[in-house]
């Protein structure tokens, strides 16, 4: 996938901007607060209609201006399709391919596949759990639209059911038949998010090691253990059976807390170095390359599965790395073809430099 050209109207602090882009190596370079990171946004909703940063889209608008306009034009390897996402100030949010507005902006992920590289990643080391799963989400998302369908009614049932558990707890009352209605989705869909998750996991942990012996020339070795309330004697033969024993294990819990207190809705992915917790032994240097051999991971995935070559978004990406790290990375780009890279950097001569021992067309953009 590559996007050639890219308008961007009232986003965030940009007025009017207009790139031409390299099907290669792209750079964004200037100082602090210039708006770098904020291009690479405007892409990320080209992606996925939203954020990386997490913000609103309203507070995406350029202050005192009633809409926002992204609009980029994109080569499937087949024709030119323009994707424009749009936000007024008070009406909905709207993202049209070649002019033709989508029902639900969940039909368009996966459309065009983006791997995002920044420093706010750090928050999938220090988070709690709910910021890796749903990073797991998104990266099967991307490659899966049933899982995303499946996501979605999971999280509607957990709401249901939780209010109706907690409406049982108001009343003083309970009826086992009414929460059923609920246990039922609630198992079908769990379950099988479960199931890819854990294939996800599987599949994906080979390249994250891989990935970071060569970023970190073999120095200390990652592991990444998903963790489910549904792994522990999950039978394959007769696979809904663990979470309807769990349901009916935790049933008098749930009624006193009133909510789902066990499911997949808690399940967390376990980041460990040499055997320890990445968050307490890891550098900011070796948490930085682990999330990078993550993401490229993540990369070489999407692409595998979708047969698409995701854009990749390289936010600041060279601070805190050591020049040995720098140097496996960069021969990393050269050896596997990445496709589409966009990078953003405060100094021009590092960028110059760096783009000079890649072997790719480049263009250099001073905002
Ligand atoms: N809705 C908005 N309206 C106007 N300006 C905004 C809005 N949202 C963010 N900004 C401005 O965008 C700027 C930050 O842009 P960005 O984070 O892209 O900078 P950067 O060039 O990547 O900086 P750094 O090198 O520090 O990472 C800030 O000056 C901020 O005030």
């Amino acid at each position: 996938m590559i996007i050639s050209n890219l308008k961007i109207l009232n986003f965030k602090n940009h007025q009017e901007r207009n790139f031409g882009f390299s099907a290669q190596i792209n750079c964004f370079v200037g100082n602090n607060g210039v708006g770098k990171t904020n291009i690479l946004d405007a892409l990320h909703y080209l992606s996925v209609a939203k954020s990386f940063l997490g913000n609103t889209d309203l507070n995406n608008i350029k202050t005192d201006e009633d809409f926002f306009t992204i609009e980029g034009t994109v080569d499937d390897g087949e024709k030119e399709n323009i994707i424009k996402v749009q936000q007024p100030k008070d009406a909905k949010k709207l993202i049209k391919k070649n002019d033709k507005s989508y029902d639900r902006i969940a039909d368009h992920i996966g459309f065009l596949p983006s791997v995002i590289i920044s420093p706010y990643d750090s928050n999938l080391i220090s988070d709690s759990g709910e910021s890796r799963r749903r990073f797991l989400d998104a990266m099967i998302s991307q490659t899966d639209f049933e899982y995303l369908f499946n996501l979605i009614q999971y999280q509607k049932t957990v709401q249901q059911r939780n209010a109706l558990l907690k409406s049982f707890a108001k009343n003083r009352y309970f009826d086992a038949d009414n929460l059923e209605i609920y246990n039922q989705p609630l198992i079908k869909f769990g379950t099988k998010i479960f199931v890819k998750r854990q294939q996800f996991t599987d599949s994906i942990l080979p390249l994250i090691q891989s990935y970071y012996e060569t970023i970190s020339n073999g120095k200390e070795k990652v592991t990444v253990n998903y963790q489910s309330d549904l792994q522990e004697g999950f039978d394959y033969s007769q696979p809904d059976q663990k979470f309807k024993n769990l349901l009916l294990e935790n049933l008098e819990k749930d009624r006193a807390v009133t909510y789902t207190s066990k499911g997949i809705h808690k399940d967390d992915l376990l980041f460990e170095m040499n055997g320890n917790s990445l968050k307490k032994i890891g550098s900011q240097g070796q948490q930085k390359s682990f999330l990078i051999a993550l993401k490229l991971s993540q990369m070489n995935r999407i692409k595998e599965l979708t047969g698409k070559t995701p854009i990749l978004l390289l936010d600041d990406i060279f601070d805190k790395l050591d020049d040995s790290r720098v140097s496996q990375l960069i021969e990393l780009v050269n050896q596997e073809h990445f496709g589409q890279i966009f990078i953003t950097d405060t100094n021009k001569e590092r960028t110059e430099n760096l783009v000079k021992r890649i072997n790719e067309e480049s263009k250099i953009f001073e905002l």
